[in-house]
């Protein structure tokens, strides 16, 4: 048994301030202002306890993180789902949401069991699978959902690629409402985005590099809201980067619809201004846009109408991020320094709280795909993050789980970060060490 004692608890589904916190066979215990010796005793029931002074860090329930790309099958080279899943503790997610864009793509039943096989077998965060929306990512045949959620799958999503044909949208939005499932959008429209390198404004002019204008985004946002109210579907949008998309959504939630949007960190913290030839790691889908644009996603996720934060984590290989910035591939990794950096950036100066962090971090992802997690209530999982805000650490090639380097952050010091996870009441990182539970079989 642990007991965390004196620890600043934020808690998205009640409160935060100093508490105590028993953590017992694999749940949260108890959750006190202050709890005595002799309870505690009683409460361990002859258990040996594991007492930790929390004075001066945070407690937060498990990060979640609704967007990752782990590319195993089929790309190990860049990131497999025991790297992935190691980049995640690291970092403070306790579970993660891996995208079905792999090769092949997760289309049937027996490959999200993979995914989920292989996401055990790492023994660290929680691995949940999404499924594609069509059958080998084509965009044509709808996959069988049903099938899919059986074997585990928590969505469907063809990210990577939009679903250019609407007739395909909405038949997925109305056959995923037996599943209960969401429809992760990827919303782009691939003829007005086509060849684009960046953001299309004035600083793409001055680099030479061809544009993708923030259109190419939002018409496919009004589209995917159109057949969502049409159907009553369940719709996810993924990393929504402009004010236009931004005022989309804000106005369908005042309907009623059921959408919930997503808003990933590097949209947050750099614009196109800091997109330059040579730092391919800012290139990236949906490209990083302007600075109203980014206002307006601050706004969006403070009033509410992007309901989370997501990392996108999008591995790359060296070699294929060394190319020329116009054929680079896209994607910014982000499990290991996300955290760190909306900390720093926007906690600290008071621009997001503490709680709002978890709320969108935690508890929101929870809720809109039915995970546990997101809260510190007792009897919930002691899926749990001790958060030093005063760990300083320098992101090099060497610090990173990850298999990728594709950061922005490469050569940068950050500060603020966790120093023990817990999943399901076990450690999986200590000090700043990885501790797996190696059998594997605790988090199927
Ligand atoms: N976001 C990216 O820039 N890249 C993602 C695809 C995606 O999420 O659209 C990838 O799979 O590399
Ligand atoms: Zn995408």
């Amino acid at each position: 048994m642990w007991w965390l004692k004196n620890i600043y608890a934020v808690d998205p589904s009640g409160s935060c301030g100093k508490r105590d916190i028993l953590i017992r066979e694999g749940k949260i215990e108890a959750n006190a202002e202050r709890l005595s010796p002799e309870e505690v005793a009683e409460r361990a029931g002859g258990e040996p306890v594991e007492s930790l002074n929390g004075e001066g860090k945070y407690l937060f329930p498990g990060f979640i993180d609704a967007h990752t790309h782990l590319r195993e099958p089929g790309q190990e080279a860049k990131e497999d789902i025991a790297s992935g899943a190691a980049a995640a503790v690291k970092g403070g997610f306790t579970s993660i949401i891996a995208m079905a864009n792999t090769e092949p793509p997760v289309d049937s039943r027996g490959l999200v069991e993979f995914v989920r096989t292989q996401g055990a077998r790492a023994g660290l965060a929680r691995v949940y699978p999404l499924g594609t929306v069509t059958k080998g990512m084509r965009g044509r045949e709808l996959v069988e959902m049903l099938d899919l959620k059986e074997g585990g799958a928590v969505g469907f999503s063809d990210d990577g690629h939009n679903l250019q044909n609407s007739e395909v949208m909405r038949l997925a939005l109305e056959y995923a409402k037996l599943t209960g499932l969401p429809i992760v959008s990827h919303s782009e429209d691939e003829n007005l985005a086509c060849g684009g390198a960046m953001h299309r404004g004035k600083a793409a002019a001055r680099l030479g590099l061809k544009g993708i204008p923030s259109s190419a985004e939002s018409i496919m946002v009004a589209r995917d809201l159109m057949l969502a109210a049409e159907t009553g579907g369940k719709i996810h949008l993924a990393h929504i980067s402009c004010r236009e998309s931004v005022r989309l959504i804000r106005e369908a939630k005042e309907r009623g619809l059921d959408v919930s949007a997503e808003v990933n960190p590097h949209h947050l913290l750099f614009t196109d201004r800091d997109v330059d030839l040579f730092n391919t790691s800012l290139k990236v889908n949906p490209p990083l846009r302007s600075e109203e644009d980014q206002e307006a996603l601050l706004t969006g996720l403070l009033d509410g109408t992007l309901d989370m934060l997501a990392t996108d984590h999008a591995p790359h290989v060296w070699e294929e991020k060394a190319r020329p910035f116009a054929e680079a591939p896209f994607g910014i990794i982000g499990l290991e320094t996300a955290l760190a950096a909306v900390w720093q950036r926007l906690v600290v100066p008071g621009k997001l709280s503490p709680k709002r962090l978890a709320e969108v971090w935690s508890l929101a992802p929870a809720r809109r795909f039915g995970l546990p997690g997101g809260t510190l209530r007792p009897g919930s999982p002691a899926d749990l993050v001790l958060f030093d805000p005063e760990w300083r650490e320098r992101i090099t090639s060497d610090s990173l789980a990850s298999k990728a380097q594709n950061t922005p952050f490469l050569g940068q010091e950050l500060q603020g970060f966790p120093t023990l996870v817990w999943v399901g009441g076990e450690p999986v990182l200590r000090g700043r060490q990885l501790c797996p539970a190696g059998d594997g079989v605790r988090h199927r």
